[in-house]
């Protein structure tokens, strides 16, 4: 399979720097990475790189350095048929997994996303919680949150549940669809006008794969073939990055199934524009919402205007979110420890060589 970069879902900034880097490199999108490796798409169609030194000096120090699915890449071509990613260009967005255990550096996940389709099976119900974890995370990303209620053919009272959904979803599209019947889809298709990057967040089951074949026309995602190491050995890999024939990209990595939250907060603040909005009226800058006199937050919990279950989502995510914070804090720390002690060792073997 070859397509245009255009249709590898290209923008403009991106356009930019690929043009400004020397003629003898060839550039693609990253659609995959595994075993140390890369499968990028190119013009001429997927073939799989490794690193250059370059950016394995990168990634020493910066893990998020690396590629992911959905980066745009500079590939080199060497005589001895290797091919090596040189650099890559500047993410637009990027959805990064906090790290459960190990290092508490977040891993990007996708890379250069337009929008995120939060996919939702109206059956069974849908868990408002979950939605809301996986719109603070979107927001993160820079990337547009849409949330997308799929098995429309399976309920009486989809519109009725998109309300509900909608509620706990401020600033973000609430769609309806059937992938089994093909209502609603014309609304979903509509995000990937103009070549857009689409990535699917969401439970197993909630019928992504659906969405996509039924979006494509085809059964895509079953297996795929491409070429391994050049040498003509064929592997079947689930697909990560599709390139959809009516335009537009969609990207499906298993690990943005179940991923937690980034620390920083904005993607919350985003997600509960309503909550937010109330604890600016709180009469402390620091008002924890429990007992404080002037609490802007009880008085709306009290009269009804901002619903509990919405209020222990938000307060639920919020300690997450803290938490990854902290333990962040405890890394650049440690980090800054490391480098001082380099430093003095340094400058001890300065004013005493022989040591
Ligand atoms: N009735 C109905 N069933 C659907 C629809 N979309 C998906 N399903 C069914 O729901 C089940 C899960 O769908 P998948 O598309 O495999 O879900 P998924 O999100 O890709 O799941 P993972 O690959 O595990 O992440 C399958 O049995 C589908 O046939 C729909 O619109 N209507
Ligand atoms: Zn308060």
């Amino acid at each position: 399979m070859s397509a245009t970069l255009q249709a590898l879902g290209l923008d403009s900034s991106t356009a930019d720097y690929l043009s400004s880097v020397p003629a003898e490199l060839v550039p693609g999108r990253v659609a995959r990475v595994d075993k140390g490796m890369a499968t990028v798409l190119t013009e001429d169609g997927p073939v799989r790189a490794t690193w250059s030194s370059a950016l394995l000096a990168a990634m020493a120090h910066d893990p998020q350095a690396g590629p992911c699915t959905g980066d745009w890449a500079v590939l080199r071509y060497w005589p001895d048929d290797r091919i090596t990613v040189e650099s890559l260009a500047p993410r637009r967005t990027a959805i990064v997994r906090a790290e459960v255990g190990g290092s508490s550096r977040g891993q990007v996940l996708a890379a250069n996303v337009d929008v995120i389709a939060i996919v939702v099976g109206l059956v069974p119900e849908p868990n408002i919680v979950r939605i809301e974890r996986f719109l603070a995370l979107a927001w993160e990303s820079g990337a547009r949150p849409v949330v997308v209620l799929t098995k429309s053919d399976l309920v009486g009272d989809a519109d009725a549940l998109a309300e509900d959904v909608a509620r706990a979803a401020p600033g973000a599209d609430v769609l309806v669809c059937s992938a089994a019947t093909g209502q609603g889809l014309e609304s979903v298709q509509a995000l990937l006008d103009g070549d857009a990057t689409v990535a699917l967040l969401g439970s197993s089951g909630a019928g992504k794969s659906s969405l996509v074949n039924a979006l494509a026309g085809v059964e895509l995602l079953d297996v795929q073939d491409i070429r391994e190491d050049g040498k003509g050995r064929h592997t079947s890999v689930r697909r990560e990055l599709i390139v959809l024939p009516n335009g537009g990209v969609v990207i499906d990595t298993p690990g943005l199934r179940g991923i937690g939250l980034q620390e920083s907060g904005e993607g919350l603040a985003a997600a509960f524009p309503d909550i937010t909005a109330l604890a600016e009226q709180c009469k402390f800058k620091d008002c924890a919402h429990d007992t404080e006199p002037g609490c802007a937050v009880r008085a709306a919990l009290e009269d009804g205007t901002l619903p509990i279950r919405r209020f222990e989502s938000w307060t639920k995510l919020q300690r997450e979110a803290a938490f990854m914070a902290r333990r962040n804090n405890l890394r650049l720390r440690a980090e800054a420890k490391k480098q001082w002690a380099r430093q003095s060792k340094a400058y001890r073997r300065d004013v005493n060589p022989r040591q």
